[in-house]
């Protein structure tokens, strides 16, 4: 049977879409844009501040699934620019102390609401 997580400490989805569902021990999170949950806008502050505030998001939606970093298997990373790979790889990898998840990471030509970076897990619990 699956279960909605909803959390007000990760951006509303924008579309029709849930932050995430948990199916079984499996979470499956919706990809997380920079959105301040607070304000509802993209972060300022480039890819640095991006990847930061995904990552919290993402934080908090594992956090609302009682989950944590060391309960995702994989992530999929959207840059709009893979010049930024390794400024992203510094700040994502400083949420995997060891054993990081396996990852995809791809360019693509654009993202919603403009965002840099859109990133997206799975975890199991
Ligand atoms: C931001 C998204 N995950 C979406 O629009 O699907």
């Amino acid at each position: 049977m699956k279960k909605v997580i909803n959390t007000n400490l990760a951006p509303k989805a924008i579309g029709p879409y849930s932050q995430a569902i948990m199916l079984e021990d499996l979470l499956f999170a919706s990809g997380q844009i920079a959105i301040d949950p607070k304000k509802g806008e993209i972060v300022e502050g480039g890819i640095e501040a991006q990847t930061s505030q995904v990552m919290e998001n993402i934080k908090n939606i594992l956090s609302a699934a009682e989950m944590d970093f060391s309960n995702i298997i994989k992530t999929t990373i959207f840059l709009t620019d893979l010049n930024n790979f390794s400024l992203v790889n510094d700040i994502y990898g400083g949420y995997f102390t060891k054993e990081p998840p396996a990852r995809s990471c791809v360019e693509v030509s654009r993202l919603p609401k403009g965002a840099l970076i859109e990133i997206e897990v799975i975890a199991q619990k």
